[in-house]
Parts: structure tokens; C-alpha cells; sequence
């Protein structure tokens, strides 16, 4: 099913394109070289792998039937903007006796509405919530509230209406509808969810990042380990999810590296636009170290025989990414600045 705008570019060729026309951001081989040699030993010692989104995050469902699929697109359709103002006036949400921030707030928010019987993730439910419904759903246990709450309404409904109208109200149905195939699914997500139109201009071409579509088919792929609905042929062609977090991490690991002007700028915690060429260079290089580091680290896989069978793609680096960079905040925060930006997309 080819379903897509013939003249936007995938984001693979995308980042490409990016990569190699940026100014203010660069990629730096070493970098990449040493985030590789990293997945590397976890491939041989086995310590991040396909089963690590499910046995390493509490929050994320643990079943693997209809309920976890429906569970992973609510999650995703909000999956964005967590970032505080003020890092110590941050949104938080208290549930089972821990304490969460940032997205993972996001998804206890989510459970604990469930485990109060609140049908979050019924289509028929969220299709006509009110702007009073969710926030009394995402009511923070601090004194800030979730950052656009408004748009997060909108971008609810307008996915609940889809599902109604052209879905049966399952996302099961859209998953069903794509034959195993990564790339037809974001197509469909993309083409019949708007908020999800994760594009830009650049160079008078049309980019994509696609960022909240790619983490979808990724966390489908991830909750139900390669199987079922999560079986999808074409796996290794989603590439990583250009956030505002992994790019703290591949500056961490010297992958990138910002001029002198863009340092300044996010030093100043200046607020950027969506589709600046600053933002579009973030993201877009992000993408494309990436992908260097996913095929330095299956160079080196394919020469340990040991290691045939391991799945090794951008996702699990990124994850691996996202996931040193979350238990790495308080070092990074200090010196490794993000972007700020307040849209949908990620
Ligand atoms: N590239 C990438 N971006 C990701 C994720 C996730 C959640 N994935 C977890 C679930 C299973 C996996 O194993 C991960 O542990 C959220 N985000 C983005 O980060 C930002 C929030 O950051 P903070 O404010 O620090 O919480 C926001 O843009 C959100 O959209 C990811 O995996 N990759």
C-alpha cells in the first residue's frame, strides 16, 4: 500500500539531507564509533535487547494482547513537550508510591487513570473529552501542570474521531490493515492522523521526522517483542525518534557537536519555532548519527559469529540512548543543553 505524499522525503533520506548540508551541527565519526562499540558489548552481554522496553519500565504494559496495543497508541498520540520552564518546577505525577517526571509522568498519568476506571484508551471515550476531563486525567501531583493541555485535547479527539470514523474505533484495525509492514503503517498513521505530520521545509524540500509515528510502530514492535501485532518486516527501516533528549546524549558521547552561535542560543534557553533551521539541523543530524552508529555496530556484530541471531536497529539505540541520557540527567543537565521548543511532534 503506497500510501504517501509522493514529494515529502522519508525520514532516513530526510536526515541525509540534513546531515549533509548543516551548518551549526555536526557529526563526528569518532562519536559514533564509540556509541557503537557501547551496543556492541551490550549485544554480547546481552544487557539491552528487544525484551528491555517491557522488563525495564515499569509503567509500560505488560500484557502483550489488544488492551497494550491500544494502551501504546494513547500513549504515543501525547508522547510530547515534557520539558519544564523552570527544572525545578517540574510536572509530576505520583502513582504506586513513586514519583514520575518528564514522559514517564505522561504514562503514570495514563495507569492512573486506568486503575481508577477511567476508559483512557477507549476511542469512544476519548473522542469527546473535555479539556476538564484530562486535566482532571493528568492533574499533577506538583504545582505545574502538563505543558499544553489545550493541544493535547485537540490531538485526542481528532484521534479518537479517526478511529471512530474510518477504524471501527480499534487501532487494531489500522495495524491489521498493513500486511507486517513498519513503512505502511507509519504511512497510514501519518496520511489519516494529522497530528502526527511530523514534517518541515528545508532547502525547498519537504522533510520528514515523523518522530511520534516512528516511536509507534517501534513501541508496538518492542511491547509484543517482534510478534503478533508487533511482527513487522521491514523493522529496521524506522530510524531513530528525533526528541529533544537523544541529541543531549550523541553530544555526550562526542556524535555531535553545535557551533559557537547554536551553543549560545541554547545556552540563553531561547525558545525556538517550529521548522527553524537551527531545529530542523538538531533533529535532523540526530537522525543521521544514528544511523552511522546502527551500521558501525552491525559491522562489528557481523564479524562475531557468536552474535548472529541479535536483533541490533536504530531503535534499540535509541532506547539505549534515551534511556542513559534519563539515568544521566543530572550530570548532562549542566553542560549539555536541549532545545526548547513547545509543538506536538515530539
Ligand atoms: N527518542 C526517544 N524519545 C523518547 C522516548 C520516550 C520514551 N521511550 C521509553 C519507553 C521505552 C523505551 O525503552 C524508552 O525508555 C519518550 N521520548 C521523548 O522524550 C522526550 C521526553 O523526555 P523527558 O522530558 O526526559 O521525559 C519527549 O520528546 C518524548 O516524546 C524514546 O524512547 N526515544
Amino acid at each position: 500500500m503506497d500510501t504517501r505524499d509522493s514529494n515529502v522525503l522519508l525520514p532516513r533520506e530526510s536526515a541525509k539531507l540534513i546531515a549533509n548540508n548543516s551548518k551549526d551541527v555536526k557529526i563526528h565519526p569518532e562519536g559514533v564509533k564509540k556509541i557503537a562499540n557501547h551496543m556492541y558489548e551490550c549485544a554480547k552481554k546481552n544487557t539491552y535487547n528487544l525484551q528491555s522496553w517491557r522488563t525495564e519500565h515499569e509503567l509500560n504494559p505488560q500484557s502483550q494482547d489488544e488492551s497494550a496495543l491500544d494502551w501504546v497508541f494513547v500513549a504515543d498520540t501525547l508522547n510530547f513537550s515534557f520539558w519544564s520552564d523552570d527544572e525545578s518546577q517540574k510536572y509530576r505525577i505520583k502513582f504506586n508510591g513513586k514519583e514520575y517526571t518528564g514522559y514517564w509522568s505522561w504514562c503514570a498519568a495514563l495507569n492512573r487513570a486506568l486503575k481508577n476506571d477511567v476508559n483512557i484508551t477507549d476511542a469512544n471515550f476519548y473522542a469527546n473529552i473535555t479539556e476538564k476531563k484530562l486535566a482532571e486525567i493528568l492533574k499533577s501531583d506538583s504545582d505545574t501542570p502538563i505543558p499544553l493541555l489545550e493541544e493535547r485535547v485537540a490531538v485526542l479527539r481528532e484521534a479518537g474521531k479517526v478511529l471512530l470514523e474510518k477504524y471501527e474505533g480499534k487501532f487494531l484495525n489500522c495495524v491489521k490493515a498493513c500486511n507486517k509492514s513498519a513503512q505502511s503503517l507509519l504511512q497510514l498513521v501519518v496520511r489519516d492522523f494529522p497530528s502526527y505530520r511530523d514534517e518541515a521545509d528545508y532547502q525547498g524540500k519537504r522533510v520528514s521526522f515523523y518522530k511520534r509515528a516512528q516511536i509507534l510502530v517501534a513501541d508496538i514492535w518492542a511491547c509484543f517483542e517482534g510478534k503478533s501485532y508487533g511482527e513487522f518486516h521491514d523493522i529496521d527501516t524506522i530510524t531513530m525518534f528525533a526528541d529533544y533528549r537523544i541529541p543531549q546524549a550523541l553530544y555526550h558521547f562526542g556524535a555531535l557537536s553545535y557551533s559557537e552561535e547554536l551553543m549560545k542560543y541554547l545556552n540563553a534557553e531561547k525558545m525556538m519555532q517550529t521548522g527553524d533551521r537551527y531545529e530542523i539541523e538538531i533533529r535532523g543530524c540526530s537522525i543521521w548519527a544514528t544511523e552511522m552508529v546502527a551500521e558501525k555496530t552491525r559491522e562489528l556484530i557481523e564479524k562475531d559469529a557468536s552474535l548472529k541471531d541479535v536483533v541490533m536497529n536504530s531503535i534499540l539505540i535509541d532506547h539505549y540512548l534515551w534511556d542513559f541520557r534519563r539515568d544521566h540527567a543530572e550530570e548532562m543537565r549542566d553542560n549539555i543543553p536541549f532545545h526548547r521548543i513547545r509543538c506536538i511532534y515530539y
